[in-house]
């Protein structure tokens, strides 16, 4: 006969120390023994999930590890969108109803914000400012310059004051107007914090700001589920009408009845949009409203109507905030050879760049997304930090990090067409970066100079002589935006390959 070794072996000092005491009770027996399940739970399910991790490490040993990084707001979850349209278009299809949550929050919280600025401007509505005055936030306190010297914005040149500043309505009638308004809308605006709790699954992220929502990875099957205390899986389809058929079931209460309140609401969201004070607010810049708030209340008659599911248009216009990192997975199809690519899209807040390091070590590449139309914009998170400053400093980082350099390395210079705008609606460069001093202000020369200076900060961190590829950008262009993704796709594809030793 075999003989084991005794569970509580006199050889073993923390075996002994473990045995049970001779004068051990029946109940405190059945606690021990409860606890020792517990224990032995816990320790193979750290086993499984060891063997797991080890397995996914092995199965993605010849995948491609696709980072995009960059501030907040700068585009990058836009951007897996455009993937995810292009490589796995049936997913973004199922979650397309789940987006609706997310517009309709967009929407509330616009005009919540919009008719916060009107309260505050009430008392003072004759105290207006001339044009491209934005002295809502103080320049002299603030980083305009590149590489964050302190030199703040030079006060407003007499050429930008208007002979005529715009009159804004008179107190009577437009004040009553708006008071009736705010009073028609307050149900409406109240649901805010419902969506805000919805989306986040009541999840708060300290220095948010804005009121704005964090949602982690998976958040579209939450949002449903938490709201329904089920999924139903439904076919995939590329087919948008799937989306509404089985957007009515699956449909949460709450943004059932937000649908039903902005369909009765639409006239008075119109009359707030376009009331004369709301737009002399913007054209004076005292009301600054996010690129999707303008979107989403230009179109809000679609918006509101009986059983809207967003267009891809609108979901890729929709804004909600990443938390942490989320992994997205496709398989891309090249010259017969199928890869998997894991996407990473990451939270762009100053609060959320912490969670990036674990994925450095084993990225191939990174797109970094800048938005070069910020350049009048500042930080969420530290409001005296220029957007464009601390896009380049972020890069800085990225391009001197040890551990990524020899990740291919492609910049997206985005939002290019919110520039344009602003460019053409006469807002000076000079006004907000110092150093652009008296170059022309037209699209050509302020998208090179920012380009110069990306290219700046590569060349003086490139120890490795890599190649940088560099893209002007609108990522809600489908179609120019897919084209770019072919061609970043193909040159990820020639390093991976090459790297990998097999051509
Ligand atoms: N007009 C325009 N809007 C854009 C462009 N890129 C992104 N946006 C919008 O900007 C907003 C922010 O984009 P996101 O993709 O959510 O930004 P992000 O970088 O993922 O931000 P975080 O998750 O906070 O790090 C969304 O409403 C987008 O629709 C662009 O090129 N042009
Ligand atoms: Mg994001």
């Amino acid at each position: 006969m075999i003989r084991t070794p005794s569970l509580y072996s006199q050889d073993d000092p923390i075996t002994a120390a473990l045995k049970p005491s001779p004068s051990e009770t029946e109940h405190e027996r059945a606690v021990r023994l409860a606890s020792e399940a517990e224990a032995k739970r816990i320790s193979e399910q750290i086993d499984d999930d060891l063997r797991e991790e080890r397995e996914r490490l092995k199965r993605r040993k010849g995948d491609v590890k696709l980072l995009l990084l960059g501030q907040a707001e700068s585009g990058k979850s836009t951007l897996q969108k455009q993937f995810q349209l292009m490589y796995n278009p049936n997913s973004l299809n199922q979650e397309r109803a789940s987006w609706t949550t997310v517009i309709y929050f967009n929407v509330v919280h616009s005009l919540k914000h919009i008719l916060a600025i009107l309260e505050n401007w009430d008392d003072s509505l004759d105290g207006v400012e001339s044009p491209g005055d934005d002295s809502s936030q103080s320049h002299s306190s603030r980083r305009g310059g590149f590489g964050g010297n302190d030199s703040g914005s030079p006060s407003p040149s007499p050429m930008d004051v208007s002979p005529s500043p715009i009159r804004l309505e008179p107190r009577d009638g437009g004040a009553v107007q708006i008071a009736n308004l705010r009073r028609r809308l307050s149900p409406l605006i109240a649901t805010d914090e419902q969506l805000a709790d919805r989306l986040s699954g009541g999840i708060t992220v300290s220095g948010s700001g804005k009121g704005s929502v964090f949602v982690r990875s998976g958040w579209q099957s939450r949002t449903v589920e938490s709201a329904l205390g089920r999924i139903r899986k439904r076919p995939s389809s590329e087919d948008e009408r799937y989306a509404r058929e089985g957007a009515d079931e699956q449909q949460d209460p709450l943004v059932k009845e937000i649908g039903r309140m902005l369909q009765l609401c639409e006239n008075d969201i119109q009359e707030l949009w376009n009331h004369p004070t709301v737009k002399g607010l913007m054209a004076k810049r005292k009301l600054k409203l996010d690129e999707w708030s303008e979107f989403f209340l230009r179109h809000i008659h679609r918006v509101a109507a009986p059983e809207y599911i967003p267009s891809t248009d609108d979901i890729l216009h929709a804004r909600i905030q990443t938390m942490g990192v989320a992994e997205h997975t496709f398989d891309v199809n090249l010259h017969g050879k199928n890869v998997t690519w894991h996407l990473f899209d990451v939270g762009g807040a100053r609060g959320q760049r912490h969670t990036w390091v674990p994925y450095f070590d084993d990225a191939n590449a990174i797109i970094f997304v800048a938005p070069v139309s910020a350049f009048d914009q500042y930080l969420e998170e530290d409001p005296r930090t220029n957007r464009i400053d601390d896009s380049l400093q972020l890069f800085t980082q990225i391009c001197s990090n040890a551990l990524l350099k020899n990740v291919h390395l492609v910049l997206f210079l985005n939002k290019t067409d919110l520039l344009r705008a602003k460019l053409d609606r006469g807002l000076r460069v000079k006004k907000y970066i110092t150093s652009f001093g008296d170059r022309s202000n037209d699209y050509e020369t302020v998208v090179q100079y920012f380009r110069a200076h990306f290219l700046q900060v590569h060349r003086k961190n490139n120890e490795n002589r890599r190649v940088l590829y560099t893209h002007f950008t609108s990522v809600v262009d489908t179609k120019a935006t897919q084209r770019i993704i072919g061609n970043v796709r193909d040159s990820i594809f020639r390093g991976y390959l090459q790297s990998a030793a097999l051509v």
